[in-house]
């Protein structure tokens, strides 16, 4: 793993814009996109950017099950009003959170990952490491699944919703294996939080306890930190 540590998540973001700037330069066509605050200033600067995405298909890592396209705290809806509204793609994939059938959701998810290998993903980390919503004791080779979220993070989502009886208790997810299967890989985080996964997840064992532990078995990994997310690194 590469480790960046920038003052600002200004900074920081500002340096992911550039990795996504030399992928496209180099031919990559297409991107596994995150949600969450974590990446929203660097998709503000994307926006901003002269980046091309229309040739480009984007694939996210996960929805809230039971949420539809147009609820505001849906994935679907918060990429929409953050990037693909403003810069468009020429394909943008997302799980459907109102399939009830599981099976068809997930196989049709696999598939579309499947018939469009990750070039460049995008990734954020919870405070518990978990990637995508892939929570500890996730399978580590596992790939979509409709998962439970975890009680902590039920309760750091939840000051997206109005109370914490509105967090969805369950997602679809892109699987451990699925995200290992791109490319490349960009893992973002700021923040004093996520100072102890950032720690487990370069430093510690490779351990379903901690989902994120699992890029250290992936070769081409950038893990780009403000310097509170970098705070409890050893050098
Ligand atoms: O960026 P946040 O809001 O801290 O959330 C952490 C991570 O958890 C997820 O929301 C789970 O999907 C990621 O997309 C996100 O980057």
């Amino acid at each position: 793993m590469e480790v960046l540590v920038f003052d600002t998540i200004e900074e920081a973001s500002a340096q992911a814009l550039t990795i996504f700037k030399d992928a496209v330069d180099k031919g990559a066509k297409v991107f596994g996109l995150a949600t969450g605050s974590t990446p929203e200033k660097l998709y503000e600067l994307m926006v901003q950017s002269d980046i091309d995405f229309t040739e480009s298909t984007s694939i996210n890592l996960d929805e809230y099950y039971g949420l539809s396209g147009d609820h505001p705290q849906s994935y679907h809806y918060f990429m929409k009003q953050r990037l693909f509204d403003k810069k468009p793609f020429k394909t943008n994939y997302l799980p459907d959170g109102l399939n009830e059938n599981t099976e068809e959701e997930t196989a049709r998810y696999n598939q579309i990952l499947a018939e469009n290998p990750i070039d460049l993903q995008l990734l954020g980390i919870g405070n518990n490491g978990h990637i995508g919503f892939n929570e500890p004791g996730a399978d580590l080779d596992g790939k979509t699944q409709l998962a439970d979220l975890a009680p902590s993070t039920i309760e750091a989502n939840k000051r997206f919703f109005d109370s914490v009886e509105e967090v969805p208790t369950r997602a679809y997810s892109m699987g451990i294996a699925s995200i290992l299967n791109s490319k490349k890989i960009l893992l973002l985080a700021f923040g004093e939080s996520k100072a102890e996964a950032v720690k487990n997840m370069i430093e510690g064992p490779v351990t379903s306890e901690v989902p994120a532990s699992a890029l250290q078995k992936h070769e081409n990994v950038i893990v780009i930190l403000d310097k509170d997310a970098a705070s409890l690194l050893s050098k």
